[in-house]
Parts: structure tokens; sequence; C-alpha cells
């Protein structure tokens, strides 16, 4: 990523900081900013690129999007619209949006969710009607609860979205598709006719993406704005369904992955902010005939920060795992093979929920450990906390995704009790469900977790078994074992995290220098160390870990600590961000923290006269008694 391109754009950078705008004010100026950016460093996604190609772009646009402090009102357009005519539009239909997409002569976002429903797809309730005599669809929202509520960019942005609705013909529902629907005209940028738009208001973060909603007053459009690829609509409406009816939940798929490396990019930015800070301010005096020492000296310091450079490690080296799959499985789905999908869609629910659960937790600990500049939104970590904990919400809630992953787990082990192989990512639940003495090696401590993963499936699945024995329905047993349901897929995930992270360094190892090797697997261990200790119940429980092995692991996490308190400050500069993107008072690589907060400070509209005019309007009279 051309970094230094992008950041010699004039005007990209704000001189009044964003903080001090209007919520009316931070918009116009996001999309000065976007455009700005678009212009000199426009790019999108080719479908020619290479996996790493695409990879580095996908980072690329998250990097780029960090400029903003705050998101991108094209957001959409790059993270959802454009993959959505990929992966489901007609090879006609990709052709013609495409081009218009890439060149940004229109904007698009992704218009799914509702007021009234966001997870539960199959519930939406915008019609999209099939006309015969005319081959249109009529779109409609039959109540305020159809409204699309959310959409990025949707607001004031967007020309055009990809509408998900309810496809009805002669009466009869086909399930959720996708429509390619103008919702703004391409030159005075007004509403449609039977088109309702606007802004759904202020929010903890994304306060300039433009989140929007959108109703329709039975507006037409043509039958070949349906996009068609994995199922159609005939001019006489004969619908011909599709392979299979997860294909048009495709692009969300793609996200979750996407977000998988963007939370291994926040955690990289939110803790190079803080330990840079960490290296520059000094404390207390713990020693009375000694200078008062860094606080990146505290123990309990790097036992808060540290962990979130190995997680932003484990992250990436996840994501870039994962892609690879993301696109044989994309390539397979081409040529109509499907029975990869479902170890797809059960790896980004698990992989998705839990890098956004660690990170949005890891970010906030690296604001936590700053005192009170780390409160100021100068510093940018509470904007980061605040994109960062969209993400458990947005793309699939994150309980309601690991249960998703449960439904797979539980059928491969019930399959695999019944004789049926296990394969890919699920082949360890196999294994050996024992762990007769605890092994403290990393691989040890990572087939432990396997171990903690397969006992809890099991026992999970025995409880769903025992409701049911009882008299209670699936969904009823399903609802009732939920709780554990949950911590199977989350146990699951850990152990994908963790071995993936080992298995890829170790791939990267062989070509590391030693010193380098030294210190990323310092990492690697830090990291298993770190959960096999906050997972010590299930390791008791489960992995036979005595009292003894949990205080040679404590003393093996505070000797980690030690080993990488000299490469600290290295390895957040490795994450290589910019100051301007780091866009922060306490981690720009200079050090000069005090200097830039009083820098930040004097910008505020407060600071431009000693006596607000507040004090003779209001407080001068009320002093006086005269109010
Ligand atoms: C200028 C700078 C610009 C920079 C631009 C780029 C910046 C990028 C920066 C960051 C990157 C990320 C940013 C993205 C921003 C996104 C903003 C947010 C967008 C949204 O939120 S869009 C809306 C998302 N909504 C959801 O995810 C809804 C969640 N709900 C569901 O997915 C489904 O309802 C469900 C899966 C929970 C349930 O579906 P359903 O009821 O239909 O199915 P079930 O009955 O549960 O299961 C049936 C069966 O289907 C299988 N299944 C389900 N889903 C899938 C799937 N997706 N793929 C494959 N298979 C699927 C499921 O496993 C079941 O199978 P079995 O019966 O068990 O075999
Ligand atoms: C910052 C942001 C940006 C967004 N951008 C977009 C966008 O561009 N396009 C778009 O279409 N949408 C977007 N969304 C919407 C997002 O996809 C939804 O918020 C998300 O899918 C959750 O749906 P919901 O908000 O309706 O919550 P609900 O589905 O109502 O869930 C509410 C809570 O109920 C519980 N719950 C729900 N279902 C279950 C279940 N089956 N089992 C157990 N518990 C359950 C969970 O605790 C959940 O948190 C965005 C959201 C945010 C926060």
């Amino acid at each position: 990523m051309d970094e230094q391109k992008v950041l010699s754009i004039k005007g990209l950078l704000d001189d009044t900081p964003e903080e001090y705008l209007s919520h009316k004010e931070k918009y116009e100026n996001s999309i000065r900013k976007s455009v700005l950016f678009y212009k000199t460093l426009h790019s999108t996604e080719d479908e020619n690129m290479s996996v790493d190609e695409k990879t580095k772009l996908n980072f690329r646009n998250i990097v780029t999007s960090a400029i903003f402090k705050d998101n991108s009102p094209f957001m959409l357009h790059n993270s959802m619209f454009i993959p959505t005519i990929m992966g489901q539009g007609t090879d006609e239909q990709r052709e013609y949006w495409m081009k218009r997409a890439k060149n940004m002569e229109i904007i698009g976002t992704y218009a799914q969710t509702e007021l009234g429903h966001g997870t539960f797809i199959r519930g939406l309730e915008t019609q999209a009607t099939y006309d015969p005599d005319t081959e249109e669809f009529v779109l409609h929202s039959p109540v305020l609860s159809s409204y699309k509520w959310w959409p990025g960019g949707l607001a004031h942005t967007a020309n055009y979205c990809i509408v998900m609705a309810r496809l009805y013909i002669k009466g009869k529902s086909h399930g959720i598709h996708p429509f390619m629907v103008q919702i703004r005209d391409e030159e005075t940028h007004m509403p449609l006719p039977g088109i309702k738009l606007g802004e759904i208001g202020a929010k903890l973060g994304f306060n300039t993406v433009n989140n929007g909603f959108l109703g329709f007053e039975n507006h037409r459009i043509s039958r070949d704005r349906m996009l068609m690829k994995n199922a159609q609509v005939l001019k006489d409406g004969t619908f011909v369904a599709g392979s299979n009816s997860k294909l048009t939940y495709g692009t969300m798929v793609y996200v979750r992955v996407l977000i998988v490396s963007n939370m291994a990019n926040m955690l990289a930015k939110a803790v190079t902010i803080a330990l840079r800070y960490s290296a520059i301010r000094r404390q207390s005096q713990p020693k009375p005939d000694e200078p008062e020492p860094q606080i990146l000296d505290y123990v309990t310091q790097q036992h808060k920060l540290f962990i979130a450079i190995a997680s932003s490690h484990a992250f990436y080296m996840n994501a870039m795992w994962l892609w690879e799959i993301y696109y044989s499985v994309s390539l397979q789905l081409a040529s109509g093979k499907l029975d990869n999908l479902p170890e797809l869609h059960a790896l980004a629910c698990c992989l998705k929920p839990l890098s956004t659960i660690d990170a949005t937790a890891m970010i906030e600990k690296c604001r936590l450990a700053c005192g009170g500049h780390g409160y100021m939104l100068s510093a940018n970590l509470a904007q980061t906390y605040g994109l960062a904990t969209a993400a458990y919400t947005y793309e699939g809630e994150n309980t309601v995704l690991l249960l998703q992953a449960a439904r797979s787990l539980v059928k491969a082990w019930v399959g695999h009790v019944k004789g049926r192989p296990l394969k890919g990512t699920m082949a360890y639940l196999a294994g050996d469900s024992t762990v007769k003495a605890w092994d403290g090696s990393i691989d040890g401590i990572i087939q432990s977790f396997k171990v903690v993963a397969i006992r809890k499936i099991s026992s999970v699945v025995k409880i769903l078994q025992d409701y049911e024995k009882s008299g209670l329905s699936p969904e009823d047993a399903w609802n009732k074992a939920s709780v554990f349901l949950t911590a199977a897929s989350e146990a699951h995930g850990r152990a994908v995290l963790l071995s993936v992270y080992k298995s890829e360094m170790d791939k990267r190892a062989a070509v590391l220098s030693p010193p380098l090797r030294k210190v990323l697997l310092q990492l690697v261990d830090l990291y298993v160390t770190y959960w096999a200790l906050e997972k010590v119940g299930d390791m008791l429980l489960y992995a036979s870990i005595t009292d003894k092995d949990v205080d040679e692991l404590q003393r093996r996490y505070i000797e980690l600590l030690a080993a990488i308190r000299p490469n600290a400050v290295g390895l957040v500069d490795a994450f290589d961000f910019r100051d301007e993107i780091l866009n922060s008072t306490l981690g720009a690589y200079d050090g000069r923290a005090y200097e830039r907060l009083m820098e930040e400070a004097m910008k505020s509209p407060l600071n431009a006269e000693p006596v607000n005019q507040t004090f003779h309007k209001y407080l001068k009279p009320f002093m006086r008694g005269k109010l």
C-alpha cells in the first residue's frame, strides 16, 4: 500500500480535529476526504487478482479506512456492494455493474437489515413482487419494521444499493434475494419516486459512515435488476431456484473473513499507541533512590499489552489462512461444488466472533492502560474501540454466529459417533479426548485446547440428547442448551486460532533470521501460555493440569513478559503505522506525547478566547444574584 502517496494528498488530513465538528460537518468532511482519497488511490478488487493481491487490497482498504479515525461513507461500496455484484451477479450483470462501481460512477451500499430484523434474514419483510405483465419487480415496505435500517452510506451518499428482499411470484414467497436498486437520481441525487431515505442518527462510533434508512412505496424496477447468478426469475415469472439457497448469503461470509483481518489491524493500531505511550510515560517511584520508571517496566502493564501484540499476529495469521480457504471454496462454488461451503461458514462463524471479542476487549485494555490521557479523544483509542466493538454486532451478531458454528459441530460429532468420517478443521474431533498427563509444551497445550473442545462438544450433545429424551422438542432442547453450545463453539474457535497461529508461524519461521524467529516464537509461546492460564478451569477439568503445572505456567508467563520487554517497542514499530494513520497524540513515533496533547488541546474552539461569552450572559449575573 503506497501510504506515502495517500498521505501526500493535500487536505486529506484534518486541520480541525473531527471531535470539534458537528455531526453534519463530520459527515461532510468525511465525504471530502473520501473523494480525495479515491481520486488518488482508486483501486478495487479485480477478479483476476491473485489471492495474495486480493488480501493485500483488503488490508489496504482496511488500513486506509483508518485515516478517517472513523470509517468512510464509501466503506460499504468497497466491502459489500462490489463483493455482492461479484458474488451474486450473472456474467452480464457483473460486466455492466462492476465497471460502473469500480470507476466510482455510482456509489453503492448493501441494504439487508431492517428496523424489525437483523439476525433473522428469513424474517425480512421488504417485498419484491414480480409483475409478469411489465416484467418488473415492485419493491414495497409494507410496515415500518420493514424499513431498511443501518446500511452504511445509505442516508445521503449512495445512489444505488443491493436490497435483500423477499421475492413473491403469484402470491408465493420464494425467499430472500438480492436486487440492484437505484435509490437516487444520478444528476440531482434526489431520492427517486416511491423511495424514502434518511439518516438513523448519532451512534457510539461509525458517525461518518452515514448509516441510513430506506422505505419503498411500490417502487418498480426492471426484471434484470435481480442479481440472478444463484437463482432466476424468467420473463413469464417462472422461478428457477439455485443449487443452495444460502449462496445468497455469500457476501456475509466474505465480510466475516475480512473482519478477522480488520481486527488484526485495529488491535495492532491500539497496541502501538498504548505501548509507545507506555515507553515514554514515567510514573511513581518504587525505588526511592531511582528516577520514576517507564510504566512499560511495570509487569502489570506488560501483561495488559503484550498479549495484544501476539493476538494481532494470531488474527493476521488466521485471517491469511482463512482467506486461502475462502478463495478456494469460492472457486469450487463457481464450478458448482458446494461441499466445503458448510466448513467455511462454520469457520467464519467462529473466527469472526472470537477475533472481535478479543480485539474489542484488548483495545479497551490498551485504552485503560494509558490512564487519563487514554481517555482523550485525541489519543484515538476510544474511536478505535468504537469501530471494533461494532464488529461484535454487524455481519452477524457474535452469539448468533457461535450458535451457527455449534450447528456444524453438533452435526459433525453426531456423525462421528455414528461412524461418519470427520474432515478439515473438525478432523481433530476424532482424536483422543483425554489428556493422561499435562504436557506444558506449546504443542502440548494446543492439544489440550483440542481436547477441551472435544469434551465440551460431546458433553453439550449429551445435554441436547437428554433433553430430547425427556420429551423436549429439538428447538426447545437447543435453546435450553444454548449457553453451552456457544461455549463449545468458543472452545473450537480457540483450538483453531491457537493451532493455526502456531502452524503458520512454523511455516514462516524457516525463512526468518534466528533473532527474529526467536522473538516471534516468544509471542506464540506467550499467546498459548496466556490462554492456558485464562482457561485454567478447562485445563483442570479436561487436561489433567495440576497446581504444580499451573505454578510452572505462571512463572513461564512472567519470564516471557520479561523476555519480550526489550523488543516490545520494536514489535509495535514493526506494524509500521505512520503517525497520520495512528492519528494519536499518544502513539506518535517521536514520543512527543505531552507536546501533542497540548497542541491538540489548543485546537479546541473554546481556547480561541480567554473568556467565553456565557460569563457575561449567564455566570456573572448568576454569581451577582441577578438571574
Ligand atoms: C475510503 C476508504 C474506504 C475503505 C473501504 C473498506 C474498509 C473495510 C474495513 C473493514 C472491513 C469490514 C467492514 C464491513 C462493514 C460491514 C457493515 C455491516 C454490514 C452488515 O451488518 S450486513 C448485514 C449482516 N447480517 C447478518 O449477518 C445476519 C446474520 N444472520 C444470518 O446470517 C442468518 O440469519 C443465520 C445464519 C443466522 C440463520 O440463517 P437461516 O435461518 O437462513 O439458516 P438456518 O436455518 O440457521 O441454517 C440453515 C442452514 O444454512 C446454513 N447456513 C446459514 N448461513 C449460511 C451461510 N452464510 N453460508 C453457508 N451456509 C449457511 C446453516 O449452516 C444451516 O445448515 P445445516 O442445516 O445446519 O446444514
Ligand atoms: C455499526 C453497524 C453497521 C451496520 N451496517 C450495516 C449495513 O451496512 N448493512 C446492513 O444490512 N446491516 C448493517 N448493520 C446491521 C447489523 O447487521 C445488525 O445490527 C446485526 O445483524 C444484528 O441484528 P439486530 O441489530 O437486528 O439485532 P437482533 O437480531 O435483534 O439481535 C439482538 C440481540 O438479540 C439476541 N439474539 C438475536 N437472535 C438470537 C438468536 N437466534 N439466538 C440467541 N440470541 C439472539 C442477541 O443477543 C442479539 O444481540 C450494521 C450494524 C452496526 C452496529
